[in-house]
């Protein structure tokens, strides 16, 4: 039986903190930053179900020492400036959050690597919080995601003597303000390039297993992907959703992504609009997989021209969505 941790003595009249979380990156684009990513990331039992004494044998002698080297080319092929653009994206619109609501203090933290989310938690407990919104930036549920968030924060609070009280947004893949943000990055994409012949909304893939478990998130990702497609006044087969990302060899959702835009390169089709509406900020596997890889796999296959739509990242629209969001999250508790 271990002790819970002191709690600092409350003085003033206590603050409400809104908790931003997403997935984490590495360091660096080195193979070595990159083996320690995803060697936390793939330890998680919610991310891979499968058990450890199965899985630790794979991960150690083959995944990683196999897969960290390319995986950092990859990473170097987008690193920014100012660091992985998953980090530099999420900061900044954490930072846009904070002017949006003045109110509340915003909180930018990862489920992997930095910053941590237990880290964040006990510095927002030095500052007196006493009321905790946590919105991992994943619109669509998934256990290996949004689960795993929670997992984090109450591993974390669990061993605090005096518990903020708390509330987690578990998806808001149907919000009318970021289906909204939505539309309007897809309009502004239109405007500036045209409409492409066919657009296809891909999405991060899972494991089937996850999906016949009960995990909602294939079929969240089909109803947003549906209320988009109307909302832009797409008819069927004008628009597709695709399932990228796939890792290991057992099934995953379908249809794939990949093999949808050999498809479409067969029928002929010249310019593709493709857009990842479960990235709130662009990533790996947007400005790489997608708008790198499999733009020169479409291209490669006969097609044209595949046109990525950035994720909504800091952008204003994004901006209000989850600010509206959150205020809604936070009725009924008084801000001090
Ligand atoms: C092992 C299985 C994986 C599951 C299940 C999974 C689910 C999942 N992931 C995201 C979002 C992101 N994943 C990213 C990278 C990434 N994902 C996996 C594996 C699984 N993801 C790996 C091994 C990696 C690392 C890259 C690689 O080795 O190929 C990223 C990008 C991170 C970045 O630094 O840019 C995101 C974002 C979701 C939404 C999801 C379930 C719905
Ligand atoms: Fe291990
Ligand atoms: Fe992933």
């Amino acid at each position: 039986m271990t002790a819970f941790r002191d709690s600092p003595r409350q003085t003033g009249p206590g603050r409400t903190a809104l908790l931003l979380v997403n997935l984490g990156t590495p360091e660096a684009p080195t193979r070595g930053a990159v083996r320690r990513y995803l060697g936390e990331f793939l330890h998680d039992y919610r991310v891979v179900e499968l058990s450890r004494w199965l899985w630790c044998p794979i991960l150690h002698f083959a995944i990683l020492p196999l897969r960290s080297g390319k995986v950092a080319r990859n990473y170097a092929s987008i690193w920014m400036d100012e660091g992985s653009p998953l980090l530099v994206y999420s900061r900044r619109l954490a930072e846009q959050l904070q002017h949006a609501l003045p109110e509340v203090t915003v909180r930018l933290a990862m489920r992997y690597g930095r910053p941590a989310i237990a880290d964040t938690l006990r510095a927002l407990e030095a500052e007196g919080m006493t009321r905790l919104l946590v919105l991992p930036l994943y619109p669509q549920y998934s256990a290996s995601t949004s689960a795993s968030v929670f997992d984090a924060v109450v591993r974390e609070i669990g061993s605090w003597r005096r518990l903020p009280e708390l509330r987690f947004v578990a998806d808001y893949h149907l919000d009318s303000g970021w289906l909204d943000a939505l539309e309007s990055r897809i309009r502004e994409h239109w405007d500036l390039h045209g409409r492409g012949e066919r657009l296809l909304m891909s999405f991060h893939g899972l494991p089937k297993r996850f999906e016949t478990a009960g995990d909602p998130y294939p079929r969240q990702c089909e109803a947003g992907a549906r209320a988009l497609a109307a909302r832009l006044g797409l008819a069927e087969g004008e628009w597709l959703l695709g399932y990228q990302s796939r890792f290991g060899r057992e099934p995953w959702l379908g249809p794939a992504t990949d093999e949808t835009l050999r498809c479409l390169a067969g029928e002929g089709v010249k310019t593709l609009d493709v857009v990842c509406p479960g990235f709130a900020a662009d990533c790996l596997e947007t400005l790489e997989e997608i708008a790198a890889q499999n733009a020169a796999l479409f291209r490669a296959a006969g097609g044209g021209e595949l046109r990525y739509i950035a994720a909504l990242n800091d952008g204003p629209g994004h901006v209000a969505a989850l600010a509206a969001l959150a205020r809604r999250h936070l009725q009924g508790w008084r801000h001090a």
